[in-house]
């Protein structure tokens, strides 16, 4: 179950990818989704018929990597079924990850299915985006571990639908303590910024 190799081939990582854009799609239409009550009842009957199609498939095997730490390319894949960050699990958004010198950054624009206070992205989300963010920018150490602590400052709103630029990057490394500071920007001004501890541990691997 949490495997840390796979053989799936490109072309099934391509089409695994591409179902969970058109699941993320349909999440964001469902929150704004203005529709007659005989459209929706059809759009659930083709739904309905979608599970059943998946049903047979579902097995307690991943098709991918739970977690593999030494990806190559994309960062992203490091959990590609993260609930925060990964491009296979619809529930998250379609974030970035890309390393620039010393910070990780994640890029990410959120819709209403994201929405806390009225327009603005849910304080929840942001915690989730910081705790994976910044536990991956702790790799830089060659170590990780879960996170300890995780402290956010929300100093303004974090708006939807703009471009959101978080960042993360090791304050210190001592025994076996990571401290990962990080912010986030919204057009070159801080909206939040955190602080969080990570323990080093062995590594899952089942
Ligand atoms: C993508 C990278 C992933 C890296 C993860 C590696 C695994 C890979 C596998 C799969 C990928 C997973 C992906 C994760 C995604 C993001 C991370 C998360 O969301 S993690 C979930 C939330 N976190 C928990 O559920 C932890 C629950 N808590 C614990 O397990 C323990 O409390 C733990 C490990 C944090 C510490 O417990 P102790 O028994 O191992 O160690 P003690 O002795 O208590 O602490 C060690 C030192 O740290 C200090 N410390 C501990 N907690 C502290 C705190 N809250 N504040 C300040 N210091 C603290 C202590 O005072 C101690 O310091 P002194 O060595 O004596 O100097």
């Amino acid at each position: 179950m949490h495997n840390t190799n796979s053989d799936a081939s490109d072309e099934h990582r391509q089409v695994l990818k591409k179902l969970s854009g058109h699941l993320r799609n349909i999440i964001e239409q469902s929150i704004v989704l203005n529709a007659p009550d005989k459209v929706i009842t059809d759009i659930n009957k083709q739904l309905a018929t979608i599970e059943t199609i998946m049903q047979p498939y579902v097995t307690d095997k991943r098709a991918l990597e739970y977690y593999n730490p030494n990806v190559r390319g994309d960062l992203n894949d490091i959990q590609p079924y993260s609930a925060v960050s990964g491009h296979y699990n619809a529930l998250a958004a379609p974030i970035k990850f890309e390393q620039q010198q010393d910070k990780l950054i994640g890029r990410v624009k959120y819709g209403r299915a994201y929405e806390g206070p009225p327009n603005c992205v849910h304080g929840a989300i942001i915690a989730g985006v910081y705790d994976q963010l910044m536990a991956i920018a702790g790799m830089a150490t060659g170590k990780a571990g879960p996170t300890a602590y995780l402290n956010i400052d929300y100093h303004k709103p974090t708006p939807l639908f703009e471009a959101l630029e978080f960042q993360a990057w090791i304050s210190l490394e001592r025994d076996n303590k990571i401290i990962v500071k990080g912010q986030c920007l919204v057009q070159g001004e801080v909206v939040t910024s955190s602080e969080a501890l990570f323990i080093v541990k062995a590594l899952l691997n089942k």
